[in-house]
C-alpha cells in the first residue's frame, strides 16, 4: 500500500481538515518540492557543483576548528540529540552538526536575544550568506563548516531557503486561519530539517522503498516535532501574543484567542487538545516507517528524536492538558530509558511495507 493511500485511511479526521502534503487538495507546493529535491539528489552532483564551483580548499586545521565549534554548540543546545550523533560516522556527524548550527542560528534570528533587531533586511542578508555558503564563499567559520558539508553531501539549497522563508512568515504572521496555513509554517521551519538531513544520513542500501517516500517521512517527522513543540509551548507563545493553533478548529470547540490568553483549562480546551495531539501522533506514525529505511548508523538519533518528542505529547496528557500554565517536561529518567529503546528500534531492518 502506498504511504499516501495509508494516510488517507488513518486520517479519518474528526476535525474536518485534509492532511496537506499527502493529497492533491493539500499544498501541492510542498509535495512538488520533495519531488524536485529527490530528482536532484539522484544527480551525481549538487547544484553548487553543477554551477561550476569547485570544492573550497580550507586549511584542514581551520576546518577542524570550525566543525569543533559546531559540535560544541550542538552539545550545548541539544544534549540528547548530540549523544545520538556520536554513533554516526565521523563525516556524517560533522555534517549534521554544521546543519544543526545553521538551523539554530536561523531560528535565533527571530527567537534569540537579538530578535528585536529583526527586519526584512536581516533575512535578505542571511539568504545572501546562504548562497555564498553554497558557492563555496563562507562569511565566517560556522558558515565554512556548512560550506564544506554541502560539497561532501548532495545537499540542495531549497530546504535551507525555505527555512528562511519560514522565519519571514513568523515575523509577519501571528495567527493561522486553518491547519493548511499552519502546516505550511511547520514545513518551512521543521519539515525542511528532515529534507536537509536525509542526504547526510543516507538511505539503507537494502531499502526497497522509493526515495520520495523516505523524504516525505523525514518531512513528516519535522511536522510532528513542530506540532508537538507548538502544543508544548502554547502558554509561552501566548505571552508573546502568538497563537500557533488553527483558528477555525479553536472555533469548532467554542474557543478563541481570548480563551488561550485567559489560561483557563476547560473541558472544551481538553477536547480541543486531544484532537491536536492525535494529529501530531499521526505525523509521528508516518515518520516511523521512513526512520527504518535510513542507513543503519543514522537510525538511532532519528528514533531518539521521534521517541523523545512523542513523549512530550504524553506529558501534556499527564498534565491534564494544561499547556497554558505549564510546560510539559519529560523527566530525565524517562528520557534516559528512551535511549536504549530508540537503539533497539534502530536495529530493526528496513521493512518493505510501503513504496
Ligand atoms: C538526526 C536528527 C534529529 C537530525 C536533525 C538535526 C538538525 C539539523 C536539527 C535542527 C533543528 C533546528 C535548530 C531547527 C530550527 C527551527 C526549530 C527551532 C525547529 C524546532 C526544533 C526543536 O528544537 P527546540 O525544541 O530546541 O526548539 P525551541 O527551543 O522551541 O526553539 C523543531 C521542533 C524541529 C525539529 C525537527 C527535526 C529535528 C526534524 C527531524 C527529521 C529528521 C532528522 C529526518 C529523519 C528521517 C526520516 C526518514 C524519518
Ligand atoms: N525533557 C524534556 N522535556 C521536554 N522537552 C525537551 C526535553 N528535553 C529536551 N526537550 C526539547 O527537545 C529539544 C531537543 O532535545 P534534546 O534532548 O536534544 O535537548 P536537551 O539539551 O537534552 O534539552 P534539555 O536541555 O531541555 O534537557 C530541546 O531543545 C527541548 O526543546
Ligand atoms: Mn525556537
Amino acid at each position: 500500500m502506498s504511504i499516501t493511500a495509508r494516510a488517507e485511511v488513518i486520517a479519518a479526521p474528526k476535525i474536518s481538515v485534509t492532511f496537506p502534503g499527502l493529497t492533491k487538495q493539500g499544498i501541492p507546493h510542498t509535495d512538488l518540492q520533495v519531488q524536485e529535491i529527490v530528482t536532484r539528489q539522484s544527480w551525481p552532483n549538487n547544484l553548487a557543483k553543477e554551477g561550476g564551483c569547485r570544492k573550497p580548499q580550507f586549511h584542514p586545521m581551520f576546518l577542524e576548528e570550525a566543525y569543533n565549534k559546531c559540535r560544541d554548540i550542538c552539545a550545548e543546545y541539544a544534549k540528547t540529540f548530540y549523544l545520538g550523533t556520536l554513533l554516526m560516522t565521523e563525516e556524517r556527524q560533522k555534517a549534521i552538526w554544521a546543519i544543526y548550527v545553521w538551523c539554530r542560528r536561523t531560528d535565533e534570528l527571530v527567537d534569540g536575544p537579538n530578535a528585536d533587531y529583526m527586519n526584512s533586511g536581516v533575512l535578505e542578508r542571511w539568504e545572501e550568506r546562504l548562497h555564498d555558503i553554497f558557492d563555496g564563499r563562507p562569511y565566517d567559520m560556522l558558515d565554512a563548516a556548512l560550506s564544506d558539508t554541502v560539497f561532501n553531501f548532495p545537499l540542495d539549497i531549497k530546504p535551507f531557503r525555505d527555512m528562511i522563508e519560514g522565519m519571514r512568515m513568523d515575523t509577519r504572521k501571528s495567527r493561522y486561519k486553518n491547519f493548511q496555513e499552519l502546516y505550511l509554517y511547520c514545513y518551512y521551519v521543521a519539515g525542511t530539517v528532515g529534507l536537509m538531513s536525509v542526504p547526510v544520513m543516507g538511505i539503507a542500501p537494502e531499502s526497497s522503498v522509493s526515495a520520495h517516500s523516505i523524504y516525505n517521512a523525514a518531512l513528516y517527522l519535522g511536522i510532528g516535532n513542530q506540532l508537538t513543540n507548538i502544543l508544548r509551548d502554547v502558554g509561552e507563545d501566548a505571552s508573546r501574543e502568538r497563537v500557533y493553533l488553527p483558528q477555525d478548529e479553536l472555533a469548532q470547540f467554542g474557543l478563541c484567542d481570548k480563551d488561550v490568553f485567559s489560561r483557563k483549562v476547560t473541558d472544551e480546551w481538553r477536547e480541543f487538545m486531544k484532537e491536536q495531539i492525535t494529529r501530531a501522533r499521526f505525523y509521528f506514525n508516518l515518520a516511523e516507517e521512513g526512520a527504518s529505511q535510513l542507513d543503519k548508523d543514522s537510525r538511532w538519533p532519528v528514533w531518539s528524536s521521534l521517541l523523545l518528542y512523542r513523549k512530550i505529547l504524553d506529558a501534556i496528557e499527564d498534565n491534564d492538558y494544561d499547556n497554558l500554565t505549564k510546560r510539559a517536561y519529560v523527566g530525565r529518567t524517562k528520557k534516559l530509558l528512551m535511549l536504549p529503546l530508540a537503539y533497539t528500534r534502530a536495529l530493526s531492518k528496513p521493512g518493505f511495507s510501503f513504496h
